[in-house]
């Protein structure tokens, strides 16, 4: 990210997090739990091959995306094919046990805010927070 801040370059980030992921690893065992963030992840990776971006693992069950010389329309493809590699098929884990899995994913392009990283991913995240209140398996674009 300290990059494209450093070239000036927009950017945005998408924060994605896995709705309720502590009930996988109470059912299905942590190990299954660790099967399913490398499932999300390599998915998620899948999904913007195409595109400038980069995937990071943000915390526990978050996943940061950053999405270079971001636009609208870019951003907003990504955050739908995200949405339906992680819906549509179920993750086989362990014992082949078929687990499905949501997520909350909230964007926020970096914009004229480009020096201020701090506010960049505080609003992100106040805006996974909202997704996760809307009902969750949606994306918001931060304020
Ligand atoms: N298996 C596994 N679990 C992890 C890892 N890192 C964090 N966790 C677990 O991830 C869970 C995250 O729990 P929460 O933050 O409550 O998230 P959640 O259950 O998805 O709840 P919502 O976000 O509100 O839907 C915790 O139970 C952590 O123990 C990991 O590397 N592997």
């Amino acid at each position: 990210m300290s990059k494209f801040v450093i070239q000036q370059e927009p950017f945005a980030i998408i924060l994605v997090d896995i709705d309720f992921f502590k009930t996988i690893n109470d059912i299905f065992g942590h190990v299954a739990g660790d099967e399913c963030l490398i499932t999300v992840a390599d998915k998620i990776q899948d999904c913007i091959k195409c595109f400038a971006a980069s995937i990071s693992r943000y915390g526990g069950d978050e996943f940061a995306i950053i999405i270079n010389n971001a636009t609208n329309k870019k951003v907003d493809m990504i955050c739908d094919q995200i949405k339906t590699a992680i819906n549509e098929n179920s993750l086989k884990s362990i014992g082949n046990k078929p687990i499905s899995v949501t997520q909350g994913a909230s964007i926020c392009n970096a914009g004229s805010n480009i020096n201020n990283i701090n506010n960049i991913i505080t609003r992100a995240d106040k805006a996974l927070y909202k997704a996760k209140q809307n009902g969750r398996n949606c994306y918001l674009i931060a304020e």
